[in-house]
């Protein structure tokens, strides 16, 4: 299906359905799975609106705008939060609160977008689960080197999602599990690129959000996700190597695929480790 297939539609059109209905009650639709979905831009957002075939719904809450779909039992509420990690975690933590006061709070959130792939581990257009989301660059710089903040005696750098779910949606989607890094500057050269992997072996993607996101949801108690299709590789600067479109493209297959796989974790929310 293509993006933008499923345009929000004024209020009054859709009054007496079972979405209007779940949106004019601030409460999701479904008595299933109500899940939040962060993405950094509007583009992403509705590439992946675009898997749901049913309505979708504007639901403006004071300072963030969700836009809100079902598919089967589950709800998605999703929300363009803005690039970078700080962006992330304010509109977040927004839409956390605002949905635990009025009742509905989020059992999951997800936070999806383009990335960019280590090579040759994650290739364009391929998807990328987070098994750990890793602050990659919070931390100081040293004569011997980056050291995180959490070998300063500060805050964790990583965040692990529940297991059970990362295997789930890895099983659904076909995507890798890894690390996912969290930069707040994209890698342009060949020398980073090679410095975080031997920092972060494990590391499958980059991208700029999901430990701001993973932040928010570790202060609410909330389970979270990080799932990013590879829309250039990881290294240097090279316009030529932008594939966006197939990412996006790839992101709606991954939503496609993933709703049945979003039912709520086996395992405890997530751990927050060094
Ligand atoms: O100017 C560049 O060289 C450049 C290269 C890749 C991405 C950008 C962006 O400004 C996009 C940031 C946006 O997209 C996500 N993203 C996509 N690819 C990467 C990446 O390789 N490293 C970090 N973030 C990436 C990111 O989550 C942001 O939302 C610019």
């Amino acid at each position: 299906m293509p993006h933008g297939a499923n345009p929000v539609r004024p209020d009054q059109e859709n009054i007496g359905s079972p979405v209007a209905r779940g949106r004019e009650e601030g409460r999701p639709v479904s008595t299933g799975p109500h899940v939040l979905v962060v993405t950094a831009v509007p583009a992403e957002r509705d590439a992946i609106a675009s898997a749901f075939d049913g309505l979708r719904h504007e639901i403006p809450l004071r300072s963030v705008n969700l836009h809100r779909v079902a598919a089967a039992d589950t709800t998605l509420d999703l929300l363009a939060a803005g690039v970078g990690p700080a962006a992330a975690a304010a509109s977040t933590a927004t839409a956390l609160t605002t949905a635990a006061l009025t009742g509905a709070a989020y059992d999951l959130v997800l936070c999806a977008g383009i990335g960019g792939g280590f090579q040759p581990a994650a290739p364009i257009g391929s998807l990328v689960v987070a098994d750990e989301i890793v602050a990659a660059d919070l931390g100081a710089e040293t004569a011997d080197g980056f050291v995180p903040v959490s070998d300063l005696g500060f805050a964790s750098v990583t965040h692990r999602p529940a297991p059970d779910l990362v295997r789930r949606v890895a099983a659904a989607t076909g995507a890798s599990a890894g690390s996912v890094l969290t930069v707040s500057t994209v890698t342009g050269s060949a020398r980073r690129a090679a410095e975080l992997r031997s920092r972060h072996p494990r590391a499958l993607a980059e991208a700029m959000e999901g430990f701001g996101v993973a932040a928010a949801c570790a202060v609410a108690d909330c389970p979270v996700l990080e799932i990013r299709a590879v829309s250039n590789p990881v290294g240097p600067r090279n316009r030529a190597l932008w594939h966006i479109e197939d990412a996006l493209t790839a992101l709606t297959k991954a939503f496609e695929l993933l709703a049945p796989a979003l039912g709520p974790p086996s395992a405890p929310a997530h751990t927050r480790t060094t």
